[in-house]
């Protein structure tokens, strides 16, 4: 058997919660902000970037996420993030990823909704080519931005429909943004066959994840961290099997968790919790997709076995139909077995 980190290396994964612009490398920024003649606070260099990526809080996460967001300027900038983004979840032998996007952010920087979801389909479309990963969409409500962006989003979801839109969410701060009142949006959103991620209990207590699943209809909850301190959520997560969609690092470097050893990620395992292992802005958090199974594997005391059942618990909370959710199971097993010889 290989050593762990080769193993988790080669296994093949989903991703289920993964933000667009978060996901932009210190490549493509340096490439996004060297097309914008630096008018942007973002520094090009990857290493002062990385200083630049160090968070106070989560309230100022956000200030630099929409820093980030600000270099995305056109079309092309938007096809050439996502086809990026795309070349590294593959690289770490992703076959699936549903990607957080915010199309209100973007064409409230004057890009059109049509150019916008035009330049994700044809990088998705050119993704699955290329690198042979199949991305989809989601689109969520940047809840800083409060109820006109909730009707935007659904606007723009609903009139330019994507192929690859699949789910609608709601990101941004929880704290001042409560959740039940983008019920109407979401009642909407589902109305027409989207599925239900928003994000909570990521900043905030169990009572947002209790709205998120009774107000706005969530099948998977973002993050959803505090519900460790609410026994009868955490027993009715697990009866109805409503997986939380984990990604430690982003916790503890937005300040949600104080570190990694302190993560209820375990609490939520031992409670019978449905979980997958997520990044969420991998670059912005210093990690990437499989250092976050290295991290779920030390914390969850997992072998290569253990691993392998994470990857296959993310395949099953993936909004994927069934004969896909077996190919990928399958393919997992056979590395799996592989590796064991
Ligand atoms: O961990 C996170 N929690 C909440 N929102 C996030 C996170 N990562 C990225 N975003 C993004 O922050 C923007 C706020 O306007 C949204 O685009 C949301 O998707």
């Amino acid at each position: 058997m290989t050593d762990l980190p080769t193993f988790i290396a080669g296994l093949p994964k989903v991703e289920l919660h993964v933000h667009h612009v978060g996901s932009a490398s210190p490549r493509i920024v340096a490439e996004l902000a060297a097309r914008h003649e630096g008018r942007s606070p973002v520094p090009a260099d990857p290493e002062a970037l990385a200083d630049y990526f160090a968070f106070r809080d989560f309230a100022h996460f956000i200030e630099v996420y929409l820093s980030v967001v600000d270099l995305i300027r056109d079309a092309d900038d938007v096809w050439l993030l996502t086809h990026e983004v795309a070349r590294e979840l593959a690289r770490q032998q992703v076959r699936y990823a549903e990607l957080t996007v915010t199309p209100y952010s973007h064409v409230n920087r004057g890009i059109p909704a049509p150019a916008f979801c035009e330049a994700i389909e044809d990088a998705r479309k050119r993704a699955e080519a290329d690198f042979g990963i199949a991305l989809r969409w989601c689109f969520d409500i940047p809840g800083e931005a409060g109820l006109p962006a909730a009707e935007q989003t659904l606007r723009i979801a609903l009139d330019e429909r994507p192929d690859g839109l699949i789910s609608f969410g709601l990101g941004g701060p929880e704290i001042g943004v409560p959740r039940p009142q983008f019920k109407p949006w979401f009642d909407q959103a589902r109305a027409a066959g989207l599925r239900s991620v928003p994000h909570a209990g990521e900043t905030t207590g169990p009572e947002t994840i209790w709205d998120a699943l009774r107000e706005l209809g969530a099948e998977r909850i973002g993050h959803g961290i505090s519900a460790a301190q609410d026994p009868a959520l955490l027993a009715h997560l697990a009866e109805q099997r409503i997986p939380l969609e984990i990604s430690p690092t982003s916790n503890v470097r937005t300040r949600a968790v104080p570190s990694l050893d302190e993560h209820p990620l375990p609490r939520l395992v031992d409670a019978g919790v449905p979980i997958s292992i997520n990044s969420d802005d991998p670059p912005m958090f210093g990690t990437t997709l499989n250092d976050e199974y290295a991290v779920a594997a030390r914390l969850l005391r997992l072998g290569p076995d253990g691993v392998a059942a994470l990857a296959r618990d993310a395949v099953a909370a993936a909004f994927l139909a069934p004969a896909e959710q077996a190919r990928i199971t399958a393919e997992i097993d056979a590395y799996l077995a592989s590796a064991a010889r």
